[in-house]
């Protein structure tokens, strides 16, 4: 149960699919854990938190029953499992992209299913069998779901006619010659926490610190700063001409004309941006990374 005299967060960490992106973002929000292989308890420079790695699929329910009082899974799982627990952030990241995933009914690229409706009777092969089942519900459909421990897309069309499965670069099903008939549900990363915990003054601030610091660090996330020096008269042409420099801060520098110029910007438009900065007369330019950006 958990205990509010206490001033420790207990957090459970996403084992699996989401564990080291999840890493990663933590310590861009500036915890950093450590996992020895084989311990399921990483340490954290961080007296007041204490954490557990356990099953994305598993993590709602202890926190509902207060095994832990705050956690990171999937959206898919909190609705699979019906557990009760406060969804405090969404926080869009999957395991190789900062996109969320979704799980969709996938059927052999040949197979004459076209749409939910020719499942009447088939056999579909999942580990979301309570989302399948009202899926098939509210499509007054009938047909057969048999749970799946994974590596479900081996199983059409031998053992399974259609399957309901996660994607998120689509290799998977592509390398299993699969074709998407439908989205049944888009999923993203939250953190959620347990009732009595939200409730417990001391430990909401925790968790609201760390939900600020980790949708911090997502929107940086791809975004660098950018600063240079420009005679004040060139200022103008840059700003029109290069649109994500839309809002810079300006700032006057000793020597007259010329300003300091920053920005934060795309990583992804730096290598256009440089060069057209440079032969617009700026000077020490200089790129630099951000951990968050709080708006
Ligand atoms: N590329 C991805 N593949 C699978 N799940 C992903 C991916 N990106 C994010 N997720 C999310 O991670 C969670 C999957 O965790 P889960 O414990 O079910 O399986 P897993 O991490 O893939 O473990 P296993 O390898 O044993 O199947 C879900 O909430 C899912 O939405
Ligand atoms: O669209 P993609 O980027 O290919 O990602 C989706 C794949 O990743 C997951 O597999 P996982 O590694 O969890 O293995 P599993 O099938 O045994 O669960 C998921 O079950 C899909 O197979
Ligand atoms: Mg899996």
């Amino acid at each position: 149960m958990s205990d509010s005299t206490n001033k420790v967060l207990k957090i459970g960490l996403p084992k699996g699919s989401l564990q080291d992106s999840t890493l990663e973002l933590f310590a861009k929000a500036g915890f950093h854990f450590s996992v020895s292989s084989r311990s399921y308890f990483p340490s954290i420079d961080d007296d007041e938190i204490q954490a557990i790695l356990i099953r994305a699929q598993e993590m709602a329910k202890y926190i509902e029953s207060g095994a832990f009082d705050v956690g990171l899974t999937g959206k898919d799982w909190i609705i699979e499992t019906g557990a009760k627990v406060v969804e405090v952030a969404d926080l869009i990241y999957s395991k190789a992209s900062m996109r969320p995933v979704r799980w969709v009914l996938a059927v052999p690229e040949k197979s004459d299913i076209q749409s939910v409706k020719d499942l009447e009777g088939k056999h579909i092969a999942t580990e979301v069998v309570n989302i399948t089942k009202n899926y098939l519900q509210k499509n007054n459909v009938s047909a057969e779901v048999e749970f799946s421990w994974g590596a479900t897309e081996v199983k059409p069309p031998d053992l399974a006619d259609a399957i309901v499965e996660v994607t998120e670069t689509g290799n998977s099903l592509r390398a299993n010659k699969l074709r998407i008939v439908e989205t049944i549900l888009e999923s993203n990363t939250k953190l959620i926490a347990n009732e009595a915990a939200w409730n417990d003054p001391w430990k909401r601030e925790k968790i609201e610190n760390l939900a600020m610091l980790l949708e911090g660090a997502i929107v940086a996330t791809g975004k660098v700063g950018l600063k240079f020096n420009i005679k004040e008269e060139n200022l103008k042409s840059i700003v029109d001409k290069i649109p994500s420099l839309r809002n810079p801060t300006i700032a006057h520098l000793v020597e007259t004309g010329w300003v300091a110029v920053e920005s934060i910007v795309d990583e992804k438009q730096v290598r256009r941006l440089i060069p057209d900065l440079k032969r617009a007369g700026a000077e020490g330019i200089f790129e630099y990374e951000i951990n968050k950006l709080i708006y």
